[in-house]
């Protein structure tokens, strides 16, 4: 048996999505997980809350509307990107200390943390006027 078979048994095993709406579940399913298992998810779902809040408060415009949600899916996207990553390193690494592993994750989580700062920035562009024009 050639290798191609051997691994078609191995996805035949394993089983595709049948359609479109077993697809759909499973993706559910995968957003579930990481807002049950990751707190850094749960932290950034919850703070996401607050430049809306904010855009609501200060009436911002359309265009305001879009960037800051923009961000919020940037740093959600990051984070979904960064769990995948860890993920995938404990299944090579089998948990096991490795150089590289660390290398991986350390530049997966940096990645979200440049994100994030980035939205900062955006935030701080986009409210500290309104603030100061609201206040003072
Ligand atoms: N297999 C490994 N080999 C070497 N270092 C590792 C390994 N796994 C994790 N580390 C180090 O430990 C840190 C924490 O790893 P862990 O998998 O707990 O990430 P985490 O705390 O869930 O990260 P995040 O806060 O980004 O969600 C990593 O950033 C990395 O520096």
């Amino acid at each position: 048996m050639d290798l191609k078979e051997t691994n078609k048994e191995k996805m035949d095993a394993i089983g595709k999505n049948p359609n479109f709406l077993a697809s759909v579940k499973h993706a559910l399913d995968g957003i579930q997980t990481i807002l049950k298992e990751e707190q850094n998810m749960r932290c950034h779902a919850l703070l996401g809350i607050i430049p809306l809040l904010l855009a609501w408060y200060f009436q911002c415009s359309t265009i305001e509307w879009i960037i800051i949600i923009f961000c919020i899916f940037l740093v959600v996207i990051m984070e979904f990107l960064n769990t995948i990553f860890e993920n995938v390193v404990d299944l090579v690494t089998d948990f096991e200390f490795h150089p590289l592993a660390k290398k991986a994750k350390d530049i997966a989580a940096g990645a979200v943390l440049v994100t994030a700062l980035f939205s900062i920035a955006i935030a701080l562009i986009i409210f500290l006027p309104k603030f100061i024009t609201f206040y003072f």
